[in-house]
């Protein structure tokens, strides 16, 4: 599918915020890995969060669901000995389920996505395997991987936070269940930390202890855990909900965002933060964001790495504010579904912005004029980018054209629907 994004002077409406993918991925996770029945309401409906409900199916989940809740029936420590696992695009999932296939006599998972989840390292996540006694067979640390296990064992495991959050997310979730205690240590840096918050939040949700250091480098796991079997909510997404706050930052508007927790574990949440800091007329409470824009932006300095998933909307909003913007300690971008650094910027100065890479920065000189645009877009794979170069279509005197704007369904598949309900100049064309 193409997006044809047209200049957009205004935006109005209300919209409800979609349902957060990383808690969905989480809840859905720690409902398979219970014995007994959860529930999940208000599940998230993307590429990602069907890739978590296949594969928890192909390993012997029993899922029911209806338009509000999924009800799952797990299967804790004991997974279907299956072959094969189709993770799609989603890094969360495959990286979550490499230690649950540890249950597994051998499990392969496929390289569905060769030119995004396919070049993305696991070299980490595949070191701490072997700690625990498993086997792991990859392609210099990418996939296909086959995981050998049968027996993983606990005891003392390190793991690298350096290039991810989710290698150590992933250990969290399945170390309460082996026979024996752990001891996990974070080696170097840890990056995406605040997302931890999330995983040990809901691994407490259902019942299990972990005693985690202030840091969150270090943590002690009782053995022999049962996950509990529980009613969870999930709450609005931050991430995608950003990008339609960008939009409406960067026009004239008047746009509220229903469901948007204001006590949340969400690193994105700090969004608001960071449009208030630039100057964005803005409102939040009880759990509502409403937006007036007035186009009018100032230049920030922000630490990215509090809210990883929204750095790209933040980042073309900055395009049109006033002064220099500084995105730094965002180097792990690299290894997300493209280089959201490098193929980011590319696409940003095609648009007509005027930015600039370092390794671990994007920095922006905005241009509160407006950029040309005029051109096509590479989406490379991924739904982040769609999103933000969507938002600088909008505030473009040309507009943009974005190809492959399908792949915008792996989080925020009504993500245009929501923009054209709030007036939005955009044309989908089905190729
Ligand atoms: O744990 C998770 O669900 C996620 C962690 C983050 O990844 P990194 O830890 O690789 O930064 C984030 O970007 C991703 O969308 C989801
Ligand atoms: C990086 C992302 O997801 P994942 O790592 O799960 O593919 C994302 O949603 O922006």
């Amino acid at each position: 599918m193409k997006a044809i994004v047209k200049p957009t002077p205004r935006l109005d409406g209300t919209i409800n915020a979609l349902s957060s993918k990383n808690y969905t991925t989480r809840y859905l996770l720690i409902a398979a890995l219970a014995d007994g029945t959860s529930t999940v309401h208000f599940p998230a409906h993307s590429e990602d969060s069907d890739a978590m409900r296949r594969c928890i199916r192909d390993l012997g989940a029993v899922l029911e669901e209806d338009d509000e809740k999924m009800t799952i029936r797990g299967f804790g420590r004991h997974p279907k000995h299956v072959s094969e696992l189709n993770v799609g695009n989603a890094g969360a999932v495959l990286r979550f389920l490499m230690s649950v296939a540890a249950f597994c006599p051998e499990v392969t998972f496929i390289n569905a996505y060769p030119d995004s989840l396919g070049k993305r390292p696991h070299d980490d996540l595949i070191d701490a395997l072997k700690q625990m006694g498993v086997e792991v067979e990859h392609r210099e640390g990418k996939l296909p991987i086959t995981i050998r296990g049968g027996h993983p064992h606990g005891g003392k495991i390190t793991v690298s936070g350096n290039v991810s959050s989710q290698f150590l997310s992933s250990l969290l979730f399945v170390a309460p269940l082996l026979d024996e205690d752990s001891e996990i240590t974070v080696l170097h840096d840890l990056k995406s930390k605040i997302i931890v918050g999330q995983t040990l939040e809901v691994i407490a949700q259902a019942g299990v202890k972990i005693e985690a250091s202030d840091d969150l480098m270090h943590y002690k796991i009782p053995g022999n855990q049962q996950y509990k079997p529980q009613s969870y909510t999930v709450q609005g997404d931050y991430p995608g909900s950003a990008a339609i706050l960008a939009a409406a930052a960067v026009t004239h508007s008047d746009v509220t965002v229903l469901h948007l927790a204001e006590q949340s574990k969400q690193g994105e949440r700090a969004v608001v933060d960071v449009l208030r800091a630039m100057g964005v007329d803005l409102t939040h409470e009880n759990d509502t964001v409403r937006i007036r824009g007035n186009q009018k932006l100032t230049a920030g300095e922000f630490d990215g790495d509090h809210f990883t998933d929204a750095v790209l909307a933040m980042v073309a909003a900055a395009v049109f504010a006033e002064g220099t913007s500084r995105f730094y300690n965002v180097e792990n971008l690299r290894y997300k579904e493209c280089d959201r650094i490098t193929d980011f910027v590319n696409e940003l100065r095609k648009a007509g912005a005027d930015v600039e890479e370092r390794q671990s920065e994007i920095i922006v000189h905005g241009r509160p004029q407006g950029v040309t645009g005029g051109v096509e877009i590479n989406a490379h794979y991924d739904h982040r980018v769609i999103m933000a170069l969507t938002v600088v279509g909008l505030r473009s005197e040309q507009g943009l054209i974005i190809n492959d704007a399908h792949h915008v369904a792996k989080s925020y598949p009504h993500y245009f629907e929501h923009l054209l309900s709030l007036g939005a100049q955009i044309e989908l064309v089905q190729e």
